[in-house]
């Protein structure tokens, strides 16, 4: 069943071209992509390509200067400043880019119980402490600031708050950046597993690599345009599997898969 779907979507900035007069500049074009449940799809793509800037046009937090074509839906809805307010935290939850997303005043704990409350879920002392056990967090990062934590478990924490109030869309906006491959795995595995209990997951990358041991799709994003789309399955052997010229590319680029060279199948 799809949970969220894009359809021809488009995000530009308005910006002053002279004293009185604005021009619209594109940065996103045209953008079409599905996520069913029990999926895990990756929106892959190199630093600036937009693919922060598409997740966050679903939350409705793009900067005041954006402005947005095509449309957005959930569940077949449109997603739009009306309909957003009742899927936020309990429908859908973004796990954002940036630990800078915590609040540096407050407890790590307050702050899970916080998003608990705004989703509607329980935000009892044993469920609070279960959810930061799933990702390897104690009562000690739990009652820690945010500036306390390490950069791994701080990445960790912000999963265990997107992901309490039991949401059935979680976008995770490149979680693994800064971990080690253990933490990173930590997260990708709990990602995984929530897709493997029916959620969806769009898990936004630049790494081609990790995203593949946990992905089914892969959507390609260069220059704020779709590039391809392709199942996970087809980034093996020398890439014959693969529909889209640029996905081979990116394949054949891994460092394993130098050896291949380009043209062998
Ligand atoms: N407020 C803004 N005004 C104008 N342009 C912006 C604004 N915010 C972002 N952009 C531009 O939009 C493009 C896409 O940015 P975005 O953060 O979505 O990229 P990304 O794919 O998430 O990159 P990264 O992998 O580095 O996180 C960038 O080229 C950036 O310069
Ligand atoms: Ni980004």
């Amino acid at each position: 069943m799809t949970l969220l779907s894009f359809h021809d979507f488009g995000i530009g900035f308005r910006r002053y071209s002279g004293l009185l007069s604005t021009r619209e500049v594109p940065v996103v074009n045209g953008i079409g992509f599905t996520v069913r449940r029990g999926e895990v799809v990756a929106l892959i793509g190199a630093s600036g390509g937009g693919k922060s800037l598409i997740a966050h046009a679903l939350f409705g937090v793009l900067p005041p200067n954006a402005c947005t074509t095509g449309a957005i839906r959930f569940e077949g809805r449109v997603v739009d400043e009306r309909s957003r307010p009742s899927l936020l935290g309990r429908r859908m939850a973004l796990m954002p880019q940036s630990v800078s997303h915590l609040d540096p005043m407050a407890r790590c704990i307050s702050q899970l119980r916080w998003a608990a409350r705004r989703a509607g879920a329980a935000a009892d002392d044993a469920r609070l402490a279960a959810t930061l056990a799933q990702f390897g967090l104690g009562a000690e990062a739990g009652n820690a600031f945010p500036h306390q934590l390490s950069g791994g478990m701080a990445r960790r924490m912000l999963m265990a708050i997107a992901t309490i109030g039991d949401p059935d869309l979680i976008v995770a906006d490149e979680p693994t950046s800064g971990l080690d491959d253990d933490n990173a795995d930590i997260v990708l595995a709990r990602l995984r597993k929530l897709a493997g209990d029916g959620k969806g997951v769009l898990l936004v990358t630049h790494s081609l690599a990790s995203a593949l041991a946990y992905a089914d799709r892969v959507c390609l994003i260069r220059d704020g345009r779709l590039e391809g789309e392709e199942d996970a399955a087809g980034f093996s052997g020398g890439g014959g599997g693969l529909r889209t010229a640029y996905a081979r590319v990116l394949w054949r680029a891994l460092p394993q898969n130098e050896f291949r060279g380009g043209d062998h199948a």
